[in-house]
Parts: C-alpha cells; structure tokens; sequence
C-alpha cells in the first residue's frame, strides 16, 4: 500500500466516489511488476509498505505515466521540470463537474447534443483534464495555453492517443490580443494597459499604459495587475457553446510565494505556476470574461488555492449577477484546494442559502506564522485547548489531527465563557443552552499547509445527529480565537 491507513482514510472521505481511486488507491508493488520503468522508483520501508520518493521528479512523473496507462488506457509524457500532475486527484475535479452537468440546477445540456463540450483554460503540457475527460466520460474539449511549450506537449499527448484524439482541439491563445476587463475595455483592446509577451514570458508581466476608471476596478483589491494574456474572450470562437469551463490556474503572484513544498517535486515552471496578481487576479478576469459571455457556457468552474481569496470571488459572483454559485473542497494529502463553479443560466430549483443549514464543518485560516511554529506546534495547541477545560483531546500526528469529546457540562462551560460571536461564521445560537438540552459531543480538528506561513483548520462535527444547534460553531470558534492569539499576533 502506497500510505499510511489513517491518511489514506481521510483522503479516500473526501475523494470523490466515482473516482476511480476513492477505494483503491494506487498500488504501487502491483505496477513496478507490470512496468519495470517504475520499479527502479519504488522501494520499501520499514513496515513492508511499497513507497516512491515523492520529492523525486522523475518518480512522480514516472507514477503519472504508468497511472494513466494502467487505468486509463492513455499515452502520456512531459519534459523535465513541467507541472506533473496526480491523477487522483485531477481525476476529482472532472467527477464533480459530471455532477454539475447531471445535476437540475439548470437545464440540461442542450438538446442539439448529447456529448457535454468542455473548455481546459490553460491546459498545459500535460493536457491531464482534455485526457482524463475524454477518455473516462467521452467528452469533447478545447484545452487553451499559451506557451510555446504546452502547445507543441499537449498535441503530442493528444495524438499519442488516437482514439480520443478527435475530441480534443489543443488552442493557442493569441498573445497580441491582449486580454481586456470589461466590455468598455474590450472596444479598446490594450487601452488600459497591456502586457508584453516578453514580460510574461519570463514570469514579470507587466501592466503598463493608464489604470482602468474607478468604476471598472475590481473591489477589495482583488482582480488588479492581470495584464496577461485573454482567457476566454478573444479566445472562445463567436457562437461556440459550451457546457463548461475548468481551469487549474496559475495560484501564485511570485515564484518565491509559490515555494517549493520539501516534501513533493511536482515540477511546474514560472509559466504555468505565477502570474500576475496571482489566482485572484486570473480568476477574476474568468469572471468578467463570463459576465460577457454569459450563456455561451452551462457553467464556469475554477479551482482556488486559498480560502481568503474563494470568499472575496463568491461576492463578486453574486455582486456580477451570477443565478448560481456553487463549491466544493479538494483534498490531497496536506493540500486543499477549492473549485468554484457559477452560471447565468436561470435556476430550475430553489437554492436554500448555506447559512440556513445547520454546519457540521467550519474552517478558518490561520496566517501570519513565524517561521519556527509548524503546523503541528498547532495541533499540540488544539490539543492543549481542549485539555485545558477538561475534555478528552488525543493527537493523531500521522493524520494531522485531533479527536475531541466533550461532555455535555463541558460544552456549557464553553457556551458560558463565551464572550463574542459573529464574525465570518454563521452562529445560530448566541445564548447559554440548558445543561439537559446538551449531549456529548465528538469532534475532530485537521491542519492543512496553504503557503509557507500560513494554515487552514478544520474542524468537523463527527456525530450525525447534532445536539444543539450552533454549539459546534461556538466552540470551534472560540477555538479560532485562541489559536489565533498565539499564531498570528498582529492579524485580525
Ligand atoms: C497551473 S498550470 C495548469 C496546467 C494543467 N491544466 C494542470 O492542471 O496541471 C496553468 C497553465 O495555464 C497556462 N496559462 C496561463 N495563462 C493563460 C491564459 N491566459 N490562457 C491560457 N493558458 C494560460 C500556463 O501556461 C499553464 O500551462
């Protein structure tokens, strides 16, 4: 078995069911005897378990290559230093938009149709979504790039698979078009500052000419510095239809903010991993791409690297006039990951806003981490927290997390300590409850990397049947406060 059980549990609970590897995860003994490239890779440890080294490029790739021909049938390959992406966990993202395009949220695909036609903004050299797509759900795609490199790669991946290789039209995104904000920016293209592509090639786009009038700025500073090249408008084709969009975008504003997590090599160049104003900026311009195109799309998707910036697009979804926002969270070892998905066309079903139901998962992000405290100085302080006012609290470091029971009487301590309420969090109960009215309550607290000083905590109710309303969030958001008391003095 390639992991641990109780990682390997987490995952599979928020992997999603149709994938492939939600019950089976790799195995990794099973394929170095099928494919000797990738038995020099793999070796064993301690315990008797089959590993690879995943700090190892060559090793990553190498599982990537065997992945996707092993259980896919594909032929695929990327030169050295490429963004290598796991099959897993790209495979999730294709599964919640089948449930999106099966969902009645809005009709259904058009009629004229009955294969569901994708659009991969940014598709890289790897071509994973167009790939994975077409060859498990028979879709049809255009996957866009606009590097020189991802092109030449993502037709090779293309035609090295024949019999899908009819489906996918690999695109090339014209950088002398440069990308505009708006429709009133969009009558002139680069009036309000545009991007050389030599500046972009070389990871520093950028924006130059006048700043665009206040009324087309985007709010809360989101959205300012893309200067690069169009996304959607000027690259989808006057009357193209398409029943969605996906992208995996480039998450960071620097390559020094990107880092380098010490313990995967998953390559990715200054190219495909930054770009300017980082994921908020490139998702935005999605946004107002969409607001322009409208229906010629079922749905938008994205996926979004940090939870701060997910909130921030939700608003300015609702505030563009989106019918629909919707999301969901991806998980990959310590990685988390959001996709956001939105549409113009009118919904078919009421949609109760989320703050109605009743939560059993709350989050906050933590930022502002010194350089010595680790994430799991964190967990050793949600452990201690819960200690403290006399609750059973067990760390579980191999699975980063923390199982907590409270007893009723516990639970009411809390509640009457209780001096704030109200912030991010939808609290439904501000009020000290009745001991009787009170059960036990088991919970569990989880830690999750974002960027080098910053964490997202989790916390999950684990009963189904919930004891009071609102007491969770009360607790878990006391919590917050503590933690954030010690973690990020001086962040609000
Ligand atoms: C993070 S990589 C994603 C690659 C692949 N889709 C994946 O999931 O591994 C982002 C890709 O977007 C491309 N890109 C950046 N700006 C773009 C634009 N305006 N239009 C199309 N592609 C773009 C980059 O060249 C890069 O290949």
């Amino acid at each position: 078995m390639a992991m641990g059980s109780k990682k390997r549990k987490r995952e599979r609970a928020t992997t999603h069911p149709r994938n492939k590897y939600s019950d089976n995860p790799p195995d990794f003994s099973l394929l170095a005897s099928k494919y000797s490239t990738f038995a020099p890779y793999v070796f064993y440890s301690g315990d008797g378990r089959p590993r690879i080294d995943w700090t190892d490029f060559n090793a990553t790739r190498e599982l990537t290559r065997v992945l996707l021909h092993h259980d896919h049938g594909l032929n695929w390959w990327i030169p050295d230093g490429q963004l290598c992406p796991t099959v897993p966990n790209r495979s999730n993202y294709i599964h919640w938009i089948e449930d999106l395009l099966s969902s009645d949220i809005i009709p259904k695909v058009q009629a004229d149709r009955n294969t569901a036609k994708g659009f991969d903004i940014g598709t890289g050299t790897n071509c994973i979504y167009p790939l994975l797509g077409a060859s498990l759900l028979g879709w049809k795609f255009v996957g866009s790039d606009f590097t020189d490199v991802a092109l030449e790669w993502a037709e090779k991946n293309v035609k090295s698979n024949p019999h899908i290789s009819e489906l996918i039209e690999v695109r090339r995104v014209n950088m002398e078009n440069p990308a505009s904000s708006s429709e009133e920016l969009n009558d002139e293209p680069g009036k309000y500052g545009q991007c050389t592509d030599a500046d972009f090639n070389n990871g520093k786009a950028v924006v130059i000419g006048p700043s665009p009038p206040a009324h087309l700025q985007m709010p809360s500073g989101i959205g300012k510095g893309y200067g690069g090249p169009p996304i959607l408008v000027g690259v989808v084709k006057d009357g193209e239809k398409f029943d969605f969009c996906m992208c995996n975008p480039p998450f960071f504003e620097t390559i020094e903010e990107a880092g380098l997590n010490p313990k995967t090599s998953c390559g990715g160049t200054v190219q495909e991993m930054v770009c300017p104003g980082g994921e908020s900026a490139f998702i935005t311009r999605i946004i107002e791409d969409s607001v322009q195109l409208r229906q010629s799309f079922r749905w938008y998707t994205s996926m979004v690297g940090r939870k701060a910036n997910l909130k921030v697009l939700i608003s300015k979804l609702w505030e563009v006039g989106a019918t629909i926002v919707k999301t969901t969270e991806f998980v990959q070892g310590q990685t988390c990951r959001w996709g956001l998905a939105w549409s113009f066309l009118p919904a078919s079903k009421k949609i109760l806003p989320p703050h109605v139901a009743e939560k059993n998962n709350m989050s906050f992000m933590l930022e502002g981490l010194q350089r010595h405290q680790s994430a799991f100085d964190v967990l050793q302080s949600v452990e201690s927290y819960f200690c403290n006012i006399g609750a059973s609290s067990k760390l579980d470091s191999a699975s980063f997390k923390v199982d907590v029971t409270l007893s009723a009487e516990q639970c009411n301590t809390i509640l009457k300590t209780q001096t704030q309420i109200g912030t991010d969090q939808d609290i439904l109960i501000s009020a000290n409850c009745p001991s009787d009215q009170l059960n036990d309550m088991h919970l569990c607290v989880s830690v999750f990397q974002q960027i080098p000083g910053t964490l997202l905590v989790k916390g999950l109710l684990l009963q189904k049947e919930i004891p009071v309303p609102g007491v969770f969030s009360v607790i878990f958001q006391q919590l917050q406060e503590d933690l954030k008391s010690k973690f990020s003095k001086g962040i609000r």
